[in-house]
């Protein structure tokens, strides 16, 4: 278990981390969500005591991280793929932190072949891609078969058969009773993984809570209507006092705070006939967006906010990829030029 209490970090007048307490816990995987610049990587970073927080605590295990004797053998963690020594081959990069933590060097072996890079062990890692250079991160953070693993970003630069290999390894660990923490900008690929979400903005914890409760206290539900007879059903609709909205240019009408049967019966009661009777959820993305929109920090399109589609309208929205973070699609190019 992590265990976070009163965590603050001030950089001169900034404050990255403010006030942050909330539990880890064992068992499931835990998403760490928030906005560019909302304080995640600095919280994982004194996690792992590689910073030092201006006030509050952080407990590993109950301990802190400088007081665990070996602690590659209680927390394992990918911060920065890029952390490992270029010039050295992936098995003795491996073998350097092994021989630091007192773990026996046939767990290199082991390692390596879990992440699928044996047939390059021998190869320096500064010719590793992206995703290469992630498997190693991750074959680091699995080394001393730790109780309780943190990965901050793992899915970046793997190819869809790495990003279901480490979903499916992330939940298989949580299976056996591990503590699973992972941050993410994916919100499609935390929504499959995460069992627990903490989301923060601007350095202050916005949610604890599981990815179901997430999305429904942060979404509307509504159901989505397609009829060849639409004006005779909005006519029906609104005789029995229900509001239905017009989805410009798709043909259908949208109803909030009705069930789909109460709505089918109605049709049916009126012989109406109905292509489509579709009860509709927001994706965590979009719930994400809602809780998080006035702690974003970094807007895409200056000097104004982001749009926010309506909720459970992301897939008629064109303007976004989908796997875009919405909250700052144009913030890290602004920072590259920026900073
Ligand atoms: N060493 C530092 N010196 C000064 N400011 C810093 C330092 N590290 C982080 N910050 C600032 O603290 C805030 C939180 O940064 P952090 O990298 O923790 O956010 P994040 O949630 O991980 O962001 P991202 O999703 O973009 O990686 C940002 O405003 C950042 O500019």
């Amino acid at each position: 278990m992590i265990e976070l209490e009163g965590l603050t970090k001030r950089f001169g007048s900034k404050t990255a981390v403010d006030h942050l307490s909330f539990q880890v816990r064992p068992g499931v995987v835990t998403g760490f969500l928030g906005p560019n610049g909302a304080g995640k990587s600095t919280t994982m970073r004194m996690m792992l005591d590689l910073d030092n927080p201006t006030s509050g605590t952080v407990r590993i295990d109950g301990k802190h991280y400088r007081d665990l004797p070996e602690p590659l053998k209680h927390i394992g963690a990918l911060l920065d793929a890029k952390a490992m020594h270029g010039g050295r081959s992936a098995y003795h990069n491996l073998l350097c932190l092994a021989q630091s933590n007192r773990i026996p060097e046939r767990r290199v072996g082991e390692v390596l072949d879990l992440v699928g890079l044996t047939p390059v062990a021998k190869k320096k890692s500064k010719g590793f891609s992206l995703g290469m250079g992630q498997r190693l991160g991750i074959a680091a953070a699995l080394l001393g078969d730790p109780e309780i693993l943190m990965f901050d970003e793992p899915v970046n630069g793997l190819d869809p058969e790495g990003i279901l290999w480490i979903r499916n390894l992330m939940k298989g660990l949580a299976a056996e009773g591990r503590t699973i923490f992972v941050s993410s900008h994916l919100m499609s690929e935390m929504a499959l993984t995460a069992d627990h979400l903490i989301v923060i903005g601007q350095g202050k914890l916005l949610a604890d809570t599981s990815m179901s409760d997430f999305i429904h206290r942060n979404s509307r539900t509504y159901v989505r209507l397609r009829s060849p007879q639409q004006e005779q059903l909005k006519d029906v609709l609104h005789g029995a006092g229900i509001t239905a909205v017009e989805v410009p240019g798709a043909g259908a009408l949208e109803v909030d705070g009705v069930g789909a049967e109460r709505l089918g019966e109605l049709a049916a009661e009126h012989r109406i006939v109905l292509h489509e009777l579709s009860p509709q959820r927001a994706s965590l993305e979009e719930a994400f967006m809602r809780m998080t929109a006035d702690a974003v920090e970094y807007h895409a399109h200056a000097p104004g906010r982001p749009e926010l589609p309506l909720p459970g309208r992301a897939a008629d929205n064109p303007a976004r990829p989908a796997d875009v973070p919405a909250w700052g699609a144009g913030f890290e190019q602004a920072r590259q030029g920026g900073e």
